[in-house]
């Protein structure tokens, strides 16, 4: 999706907050999308990242929630920061007013680009990391809502960060916004009111995506509404390696079957742990296996230098 507004901000521009007179340098555009722009900026030596909106009514429901998601507590253990910064609106060169709002940078990438080629048989651990996430939130009584690709970003060892909180919406109502192809309704496999389920649900969809991105794309083009079914979705599942002994757990989350998003979690690491992938969220890095190879082999050297001279 693009955004219908055309606001530029060079690299080095500065924005000023109308009200609060804080001052932004940007950087570079980091994405956009349906709501608004989000730049790069950093403001005393720190990164942020910094969205703007053509609409304030939009912009304003996203500041609401994430200032609910403080109110509330919601804050990781590792969360040094909180994510929501500052508030306020700005004065294009057009002489028109936008508003933004300025949140945590999440340094890292999307999920398709983290998880390609070699760092594939990271999928169950960011998959877990992903869940994690997700339960936080539902603990606090919301959904994510719009669950997808470009809504998750990987950060190093499979850390997992959401962004775009526009669709979270409160336990009970309406989702506010979804893509259709994540979304339950579109596969006639439930409502589109706010649950746990109706995320693991897109989460479920998230993994075919990730291993059977253009088999779903024929699938959802190919069928008419009526004959949607998360039976086909489920077909792609069992033809596919990767997916192949998590196919319980994807069923159960299509099937809405999951008490809560803790059970998912832990149904998840029970398959990761019989398919013997790390069950730790932080498997070591490449480069610690190799240190600690030339560690051994460092002690090895000593200890055979020490038997031959007679230390
Ligand atoms: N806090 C952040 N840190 C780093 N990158 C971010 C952050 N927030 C957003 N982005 C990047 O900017 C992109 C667009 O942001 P966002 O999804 O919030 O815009 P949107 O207009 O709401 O998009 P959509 O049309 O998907 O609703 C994201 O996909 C992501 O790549």
């Amino acid at each position: 999706m693009t955004t219908s507004f055309k606001l530029v901000l060079e690299r080095g521009a500065v924005v000023t907050g109308k009200w609060k007179q804080r001052r932004y340098r940007v950087d570079r555009l980091l994405g956009e999308g349906a709501n608004g722009k989000v730049f790069l900026v950093s403001r005393d030596r720190s990164w942020y990242a910094l969205k703007v909106g053509s609409s304030a009514v939009d912009l304003q429901s996203e500041v609401n929630v994430l200032q609910s998601l403080a109110g509330q507590q919601l804050r990781r253990r590792d969360a040094g920061e909180p994510f929501l910064i500052d508030v306020d609106d700005l004065q294009a060169r057009d002489g028109r007013e936008y508003p933004f709002y300025v949140m945590k940078y999440v340094k890292g990438v999307k999920l398709s680009d983290y998880l390609r080629a070699e760092r594939r048989e990271w999928f169950p651990v960011v998959g877990c990391n992903l869940l994690k996430r997700l339960w936080e939130l539902h603990r606090a009584g919301w959904a994510f809502g719009d669950l997808k690709m470009e809504n998750v970003l990987v950060a190093d060892y499979g850390r997992v960060e959401l962004v775009d909180y526009g669709g979270v919406t409160e336990f009970g109502k309406g989702v506010r916004q979804f893509t259709e192809i994540y979304d339950r309704g579109f596969w006639n496999a439930g409502s589109r009111s706010a649950d746990a389920a109706y995320d693991l649900f897109s989460f479920a969809v998230l993994c075919v995506q990730l291993h059977e991105g253009r088999r779903l794309q024929q699938l959802s083009a190919a069928q008419l509404p009526q004959t949607r079914s998360p039976e086909e979705l489920l077909k792609l599942v069992q033809a596919n390696p990767t997916l192949k002994p998590f196919s319980g757990w994807i069923s159960r989350a299509i099937a809405g079957g999951f008490r809560d998003t803790g059970e998912a979690v832990s149904a998840w690491q029970a398959v990761m742990h019989r398919i013997g992938t790390y069950h730790n969220s932080q498997p070591a890095p490449r480069w610690m296996k190799g240190l600690f190879v030339a560690c051994a082999l460092a002690l090895g050297a000593t200890v055979y230098w020490i038997a031959r001279t007679g230390l």
